[in-house]
């Protein structure tokens, strides 16, 4: 028979894999209900063993006591906006702009296209595969530190799922609200006659920005991981889209929608398709990232004061506000 430890470890793993299959995966080996029976054994066992609780076990999600305020925090590498194009041809002036300026034109050029999530960007560290600090974009060089109700978001791992983790690791993404959790969330909201949000951004916003991380807690919020920041101790793949895939098999959730396209014509395949797909997601994008995959020739094109030469968003044309 196992110990406590053993018991208490062992529970943890076997949860934090089946966070992953679910999560990340969108696979889930088993029903819901085993998965809150085991939450619950390992909740038990760290109540009549307190000391041996960790601040990464899974059960340590939500903080204790709400906050003052939010400290400030200087981000490393500055959190970049993306500049924009609203038509076809503002896309292929991009394209151009990059073509004349690369020394040597890769043919086709790889371009890693993906849905441009309509939520806020943060930035999220790991030292040593654990999750230590997590802060909002703010104005691109200094953010609010929001650790404590980032670590309520379930899907986001509070431990990386690797035997060998780098020495720190700054993952950046776009934390939003599903559709159907942003209605349930309005609904409970005039149920009680509190005040309901304008739009899942919104609300995605003002679920971030509580102090009580009990009641970030509470709301339906997901997170994508788009790109890596900050990486010491690991070697790192060598193109964009190979960095996404590398994320999820550390436990880091990246969008299904991700994909590699050869050339601008199917670049604007891809946009139209997730022009098509919009109403059927489930969640609110406004519009497409559109990044060089080939890191070194990222580096090469750089970035022009706020924006990186590499990336585009183009986006849709705005709606009406949407009726939901
Ligand atoms: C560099 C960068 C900056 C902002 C981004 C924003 C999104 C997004 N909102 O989904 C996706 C990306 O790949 C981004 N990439």
């Amino acid at each position: 028979i196992m110990d406590i430890n053993q018991q208490i470890k062992q529970l943890r793993d076997t949860l934090r894999y089946h966070e992953y299959q679910y999560h990340v995966l969108d696979d889930p080996k088993i029903p819901d209900a085993e998965y809150d029976r085991l939450f619950h054994q390992l909740k038990a066992l760290e109540q009549q063993h307190p000391e041996l609780i960790t601040a990464d076990s899974p059960t340590q999600r939500v903080g204790a006591k709400p906050l003052a305020g939010f400290a400030q925090i200087t981000h490393e590498l500055p959190m970049l906006s993306l500049d924009n194009a609203f038509s076809d041809e503002e896309f292929n002036a991009f394209v151009k702009r990059i073509q004349d300026r690369l020394i040597v034109l890769p043919q086709p050029l790889t371009f890693c296209c993906e849905p441009k999530l309509d939520g806020l960007a943060v930035s999220i560290f790991y030292v040593n595969g654990v999750l230590t600090q997590a802060a909002t974009r703010g104005d691109g060089t200094t953010g609010e530190d929001i650790t404590l109700n980032i670590r309520t978001i379930r899907n986001i791992p509070l431990q990386l799922l690797t035997d060998n983790p780098p020495a720190r690791l700054e993952v950046r993404g776009e934390v939003f609200m599903p559709h159907e959790g942003f209605n349930r969330l309005n609904e409970r909201a005039l149920e009680h006659g509190e005040k309901t949000f304008a739009n899942p951004r919104n609300a995605a916003a003002g679920s971030l920005r509580q102090l009580d991380p009990k009641i970030t807690s509470r709301r339906p919020l997901v997170f994508n991981a788009y790109s890596v920041g900050i990486a010491e101790g690991v070697e790192l793949p060598a193109t964009h889209y190979e960095r996404l895939q590398w994320l999820k098999s550390v436990g880091i959730p990246v969008n299904s929608e991700v994909q590699l396209c050869d050339g601008s014509e199917k670049v604007l395949e891809f946009y139209r398709s997730m022009q098509q797909k919009r109403p059927t997601l489930g969640y609110d994008i406004d519009g497409t990232v559109l990044k060089i995959n080939d890191i070194g020739l990222q580096r090469e094109l750089g970035f022009i004061s706020k924006a990186p030469r590499w990336a585009i968003a183009y986006k849709f044309p705005a709606q009406e506000e949407l009726t939901r």
